[in-house]
């Protein structure tokens, strides 16, 4: 047999990710859900997309434990939330408050979010 990767559950999990990444432009991977937030970080950062007032989509990470053990990997970034734009992780709460204040994240979300 020739060396594959296995179909393990690991790359189902992985695969999941990018799927969910790829369809939804604006995505939040976060601690609870945004109407109850389990984490201040997250908290913050749902003030934050709240603010912006265009749709996006998230995942709770409490209810998804494979993808809080496997998105760290993926994403290079060991945390939540984290917040993805066009398939790009734009960071956690700390980038998502500078990137607001600094004007740059509206647009950014506009862009890739129509008003619903
Ligand atoms: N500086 C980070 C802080 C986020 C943070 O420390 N998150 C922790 C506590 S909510 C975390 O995700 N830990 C890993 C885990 O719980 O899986 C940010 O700006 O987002």
């Amino acid at each position: 047999m020739s060396e594959q990767t296995p179909n393990t559950a690991a790359n189902d999990v992985e695969q999941l990710i990018r799927d969910q990444i790829r369809d939804n432009k604006v995505i939040i991977y976060m601690k609870g859900t945004p109407q109850f937030p389990q984490c201040g970080f997250s908290a913050r950062s749902i003030e934050v997309l709240t603010q912006i007032g265009r749709p996006f989509a998230f995942v709770n990470i409490l209810e998804n434990p494979e993808i809080r053990a496997t998105l760290p990997k993926i994403a290079n970034w060991p945390t939540f939330p984290q917040l993805w734009i066009d398939g790009e992780l734009m960071g956690g709460s700390d980038i998502i408050l500078q990137m607001y204040q600094s004007g740059e994240l509206k647009p950014l979300v506009e862009a890739n979010s129509p008003a619903a």
